[in-house]
């Protein structure tokens, strides 16, 4: 196998165009079988096998700098530089990562997960080379997806205006995960069946040329009347004006065509933009018929392209419970409408666009945009509801503060992939988002202990004159009976699980209740009975319920999964010490201030301490403390986390 044979880049420079080819059918065959027991990302890096044999075979890595925009489509990347023993581990606990990782590889140039950064960062690294006075290459591959992130415009606006020596491939498979959408895409299929006006170019100069004593001189003033010609004849024109200097379209799959281009791309002094035409899914059939459907895969069987059983349970998935229960809101409500940044299958919203087609909004990857497109519908009467993975979210934080809590907006955050999302990683963690929008006066923020509680939470919120958040996990939720009718929950109110009869009462966030249950059966054993207390409001909290216990002697034990910094844990802390309540002894047990590795949701779990048994430590640990004196310090502490020292 010629795939034995590469161990880097290097080696691909002495193949012939035959053997690339060849090595891109091996190629394909070890993700097929790879990813089958895998997992990960499927379509994307189908399509790109051509285009990165290409790109190491025409650049050298890791002189030259290639930052693959998203980073879900480098997994031909790393097969290329030294990596392919490791595929059996993608994505997994100490495993190889399923986006670029700088830490990884000297050929992971950057590193990526969220969409459409790949060219300012490529700008930046060709700004610095030239104030060093190096003279590498620097290549951003973004997709047409990715292209229709405001960054990326952004950065093509300051890149044309720097005129530096930069080049982006633009990887066009007319996808996102799902169709691609908006004018850019649209702009894109016209210069993809561009062939068409380069025909038309000729046949028209011939026509005029054949056009007795005035028709060459009309052809001539043609070529000369720069805009229209140029417009009309140069395809690209879009970026020409913004100063890159366009090629293509380009057969993404022609090995041949593509090193040439990009030879000549190479020796371009000014930025440039190769468009490249792909196929998502290219060689596997499923995967080219049902692109959105295999942009990313659990473990299946290649034959036949069935998803393995997983043991996971016979519980519908959160993100399913929400993309229902809208449905059905909505048939109650017109002005309820749905927006998502190019996640309509993530989110749960197709069936909300299956059925209403004129109130569904998929804006492109672009979450700011998202945000205060959903500011002014709300500003209008409408009642907006933008699902969104809580770290996607983060690139609208100003947008959310700016646009809809300062005017108190009612945007309803259907805040899904909250908590840890597991194989994705660092980038892709639900971590953050109770604290960064904890601290936005006029915010409302919830989360429910199970699928039921999410749809009575979704109608509350719906009723909200402001903004509100209403955040669930990745997954199957618990199985739990659905009630018929709607009914609202008392804002700020938390819930009683169980009564208990220790004076410790844990405090727990979502998923983190069935947690609390599990440590409080451990704990019955010892003779320990915790109040187990379903937090399902972390902005407002309960404050009489805390009073209360505060006043009546309790400890507390808050359980979250979510960075411990500014979480539920700290609003506690915040609100006792508000209050002048110093005595309280008070454990926090949540994500620690570190960055969460890709691995297994259980496996991130038990590393970050999130346990039964630490929950169940933790109770007897601050019922020893009993009533601390006042000067005690309440601590924070995560875990000492030792992450990474999973299977090398
Ligand atoms: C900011 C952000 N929003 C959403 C996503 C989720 N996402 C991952 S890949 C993808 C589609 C990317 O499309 P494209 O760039 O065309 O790459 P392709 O999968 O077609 O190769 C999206 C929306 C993301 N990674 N980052
Ligand atoms: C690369 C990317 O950002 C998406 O494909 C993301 O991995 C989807 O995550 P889920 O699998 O949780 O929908
Ligand atoms: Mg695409």
């Amino acid at each position: 196998m010629l795939l034995d044979r590469v161990n880097g880049p290097a080696d691909l420079k002495a193949m012939s165009l035959a053997e690339l080819r060849q090595l891109a059918a091996e190629i394909r065959r070890f993700l097929i079988e790879q990813l089958s027991v895998t997992g990960g990302h499927f379509g994307p890096n189908l399509g790109v096998v051509e285009l990165t044999l290409a790109l190491h075979r025409v650049f050298d890595s890791p002189r030259d700098k290639i930052i693959w925009d998203v980073g879900h489509q480098a997994y031909v990347h790393k097969i290329i530089t030294g990596r392919k023993e490791r595929f059996p581990t993608l994505r997994q606990f100490g495993g190889l990562a399923g986006f670029p990782k700088r830490s990884e590889s000297p050929h992971d140039a950057f590193g990526t997960g969220h969409a459409s950064t790949s060219i300012s960062a490529a700008l930046g690294m060709a700004v610095a080379r030239d104030l060093k006075g190096e003279s590498h290459h620097v290549v951003a591959v973004i997709g047409d997806g990715a292209m229709t992130g405001g960054m990326a415009l952004e950065a093509l606006n300051h890149a044309g205006h720097l005129r530096k020596r930069l080049i982006v491939v633009l990887n066009d498979n007319e996808m996102s995960i799902a169709e691609n959408v908006g004018a850019m895409a649209n702009y894109l299929a016209k210069l993809r069946t561009d062939r068409t006006y380069a025909k038309m170019k000729n046949e028209v100069e011939h026509l005029l040329k054949r056009i007795p004593s005035i028709g060459g001189k009309v052809a001539r003033t043609l070529e000369r009347a720069k805009d229209s010609v140029k417009y009309f004849w140069v395809p690209g024109m879009l970026f020409e004006e913004l100063g890159f200097t366009y090629f293509g379209p380009v057969d993404g799959h022609d090995l041949a065509a593509l090193t040439t281009m990009l030879d000549r791309v190479k020796e371009c002094p000014d930025p440039v933009l190769l468009h490249v035409v792909t196929q998502k899914g290219k060689g596997y059939g499923r995967a080219e018929r049902a692109p959105d459907k295999l942009h990313s895969v659990t473990p299946f069987n290649p034959e036949t392209g069935k998803a393995e059983k997983s043991s996971s349970s016979l519980a519908p998935s959160y993100t399913d419970v929400f993309g229902n229960a809208i449905v059905e809101l909505a048939e109650q409500d017109p002005r309820i409408v749905a927006i998502t940044a190019a996640m309509p299958g993530g989110t749960g919203l197709t069936k909300f666009a299956q059925r209403f087609p004129d109130r569904f909004f998929d804006v492109g990857i672009a979450e700011q945009h998202a945000a205060t497109l959903s500011a002014g519908l709300a500003a209008s009467g409408m009642r907006p509801v933008f699902a969104v993975y809580s770290t996607f979210l983060q690139r609208a934080y100003d947008q959310v503060i700016h646009d809809i809590c300062i005017q108190n907006l009612p945007v309803v955050f259907a805040v899904d992939r909250a908590g840890l999302v597991g194989a994705d990683g660092e980038t892709h963690q639900g971590a953050f988002d109770v604290a960064y929008l904890r601290t936005v006066p006029n915010m409302t923020i919830m989360m429910p202990k199970d699928e039921n509680e999410l749809r009575q939470m979704l109608y509350t919120a719906l009723q909200l004159p402001g903004p509100v958040a209403v955040r669930y996990p990745r997954g199957a939720a618990r199985g739990v009976p659905l009630d018929k009718e709607w009914h609202t929950i008392p804002i700020g109110s938390w819930e009683v699980i169980r009564q208990g009869l220790s004076p410790v009462a844990v405090v727990a966030m979502g998923p983190m209740v069935a947690l609390a249950e599990e440590a409080a059966d451990r704990l019955a054993e010892e003779g320990v009975d915790p109040m187990i207390i379903n937090a399902r409001f972390v902005k407002p909290l309960d404050g009489d319920f805390l009073l209360r216990l505060a006043g009546e002697g309790w400890a507390l034990v808050t359980v979250e999964e979510t960075a411990l910094a500014g979480g539920l844990g700290s609003a506690v802390l915040e609100w006792l010490a508000g209050h002048g309540l110093h005595g309280v002894p008070v454990r926090c047990l949540g994500l620690p201030d570190q960055f969460i590795p890709h691995g297994g949701r259980g496996e991130l779990l038990r590393a970050v301490g999130l346990t039964a048994e630490r929950v169940a430590d933790a109770v007897k640990d601050v019922l020893r403390a009993g009533r601390v004196p006042r000067a005690a310090v309440h601590t924070l502490e995560g875990s000492d986390l030792r992450l990474g020292q999973g299977r090398r």
